[in-house]
């Protein structure tokens, strides 16, 4: 009797305690709205009850708790910094301002892909597009942040630099882990944290971001200016807005990690796409070329005129956000979504990945066909729920729209100068379009190899230099020392062109000589070659050179 007495209590014990643990599992579990309705009333019509932030305590580490922008929750705190950020990287006025870093460090990465490509031994190897891609982010969230291109002379990141990646993927190593402790309160005695890992991540950062403050703090006070920075732009502010060094350090980092691998994840899908569907590949160089005439150089001015371009853009991001379920957004007050109670603090996810999936919105979604966008106009930029690569409502990206530029900037040279193709013996269906969460965001689970073709970039460089030998020299009898100042005068002509220096030049025509069927040899470098190429085009020479 007593035996039995005390099963039964163990039993309804054991039940309590599952009964429980199950609704505490539950009840933090967080909701992931799928669907365009319900992140309307996510976004739209519970906009400030759900704005702020869940953060676990290495992302409250991270933050300073919240003393950020991308980590703070909504209040009077976010709204201020809000404002700053929306001023230094919204309004037209600085992206048009921070235009020539973005143009410089995209010729540079056409730059290096020459450079590499053509190196002998080189010559039809395919290239890893992520290490371009990601060097040109990095370079340009860099520059903008710290006012700085941590490269040293001979192209290559330097400590500095090293030093700044290392931060970041520790930081997402440590701020990106979830826990079950995270969501089962009770549980987190089994899961703790590092907390030695979060101090030295934390002491680190605080030093390195130290020594970039007093760097510009120092240059300013010698020479009375402020530059274009973004943390120019907080030191000056800082009084003015009431900033704490917390909340500066923590903007400045905000903008590295949210800025950095988010424009290169978003081009690397968008040209395994384009390899995928080389229908689509051609179409867009077709409207390059129609747009972008031989003797101009692709700006960012250009991009409102390539329609479908940007819809190639659109395409990809319907199928590939970069942060497919957004960041975590947290309920203020209670509220109700598609018709259910969500209590005061819990997580809601908004899953934009499954958004652009949803065959109930979207014709054939598996397919990448651009063409969806010129037959319907469909706005990316928060206000139509179907398709939200950057959010919507008050927590929207603020880098929106300098990313869109910088990311249809990068396709557009990319897809301007060369023809892309899957590297030897790789068929164009065999391209896996598989992906991967790093913490929040997610790349492609195979890094993209591809070959590249220059016959856009003959094509360029023909239309430039025929048309300076048109003006210049056409059927003009030259002799080695003409020719040799006809030669300067045509890098002078084709750098104020194009922006790009003489070394380009020469690249660009051993490409076409590579095109051509001419073996490359070493001797390519020096005047004969060039004069060959000169001959080629119509310059005549009065003596065997
Ligand atoms: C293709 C590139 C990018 C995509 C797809 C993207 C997407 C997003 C998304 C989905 C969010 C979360 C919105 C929400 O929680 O409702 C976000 C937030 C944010 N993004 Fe971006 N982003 C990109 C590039 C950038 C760049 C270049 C910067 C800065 C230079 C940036 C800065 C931020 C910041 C600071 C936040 C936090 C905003 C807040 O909490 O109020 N992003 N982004």
């Amino acid at each position: 009797m007593a035996l039995s007495f005390a099963l039964l209590a163990v039993s309804i014990l054991l039940i309590f305690i599952a009964y429980n643990l199950f609704l505490r599992l539950k009840a933090k579990l967080p909701p992931v709205v799928n669907n365009a309705q319900l992140a309307k009333e996510v976004l739209k019509d519970n906009d400030q009850n759900l704005a702020n932030r869940f953060r676990t305590k290495p992302l409250a580490n991270v933050s300073r708790n919240g003393s950020d922008l991308i980590w703070a929750d909504y209040g009077h705190h976010y709204v201020k910094v809000r404002k700053l950020c929306n001023l230094e990287l919204s309004t037209l006025k600085r992206i048009e301002a921070l235009r020539p870093i973005r143009e410089e460090e995209v010729t540079s990465m056409i730059h290096d892909i020459f450079r590499d490509s053509s190196k002998p031994g080189n010559v039809g190897k395919s290239l890893i597009m992520r290490g371009y891609l990601g060097l040109v982010s990095f370079n340009n969230i860099t520059r903008l942040t710290f006012g700085k291109r941590f490269m040293n002379s001979e192209g290559k990141v330097d400590e500095q630099g090293q030093e700044l990646k290392q931060i970041v993927s520790n930081g997402m190593k440590i701020g990106g882990k979830l826990k079950l402790g995270d969501f089962v309160p009770w549980l987190s005695y089994f899961f703790k944290d590092d907390n030695e890992a979060l101090k030295a991540q934390d002491s680190h950062v605080d030093r390195f971001t130290r020594v970039i403050m007093s760097e510009h703090t120092l240059a300013r006070k010698k020479t009375g200016e402020t530059k274009q920075h973004f943390v120019d732009a907080l030191l000056t502010l800082q009084k003015e807005y009431e900033l704490s060094d917390d909340t500066i350090i923590g903007l400045l980092w905000d903008m590295i990690t949210a800025g950095m691998d988010t424009m290169a994840i978003t081009v690397e899908c968008a040209m395994a796409e384009l390899v995928k569907n080389p229908r689509v590949q051609q179409k867009a160089q077709e409207e390059l070329d129609r747009i972008i005439v031989s003797d101009h150089v692709i700006t960012e001015s250009d991009m409102s005129k390539l329609s479908y371009l940007q819809s190639v853009v659109k395409e990809s991001l319907r199928l590939h956000p970069p942060t497919p379920i957004m960041l975590p957004h947290m309920a203020g007050a209670t509220v109700k979504i598609g018709g259910y109670n969500i209590p005061t603090d819990p997580i809601v996810h908004v899953n934009v990945w499954a958004l652009g999936r949803d065959p109930k919105v979207w014709k054939d979604p598996l397919q990448f066909r651009p063409e969806r966008f010129i037959e319907e106009d469909v706005d990316m930029k928060g206000h139509d729920f179907r398709l939200l690569p950057f959010g919507a409502g008050r927590r929207i990206c603020p880098g929106t729209n300098l990313a869109s530029n910088m990311v249809t900037s990068m396709l557009a040279h990319l897809l301007h100068h060369f023809k892309w193709s899957p590297p030897f013996g790789v068929e164009t269906q065999d391209i896996d379009m598989l992906e991967s969460p790093l913490s929040l965001t997610c790349e492609r689970l195979y890094k993209l190899f591809l070959l590249q073709d220059c016959l856009n970039t003959y094509m360029n460089v023909c239309g430039y230099i025929r048309q300076w030998v048109e003006n210049n020299v056409r059927n003009h009898i030259v002799n080695k020392t003409h020719a040799r100042s006809l030669w300067d005068k045509l890098e002078t002509f084709y750098a104020s062109k194009t922006g790009n220096n003489k070394l380009f030049l020469l690249k660009q025509l051993m490409n076409i000589r590579y095109k051509e069927g001419s073996p490359i040899s070493d001797h390519i470098n020096d005047f004969q070659g060039v004069l060959d190429q000169l001959s080629g085009m119509g310059v005549k020479f009065d003596e065997k050179i």
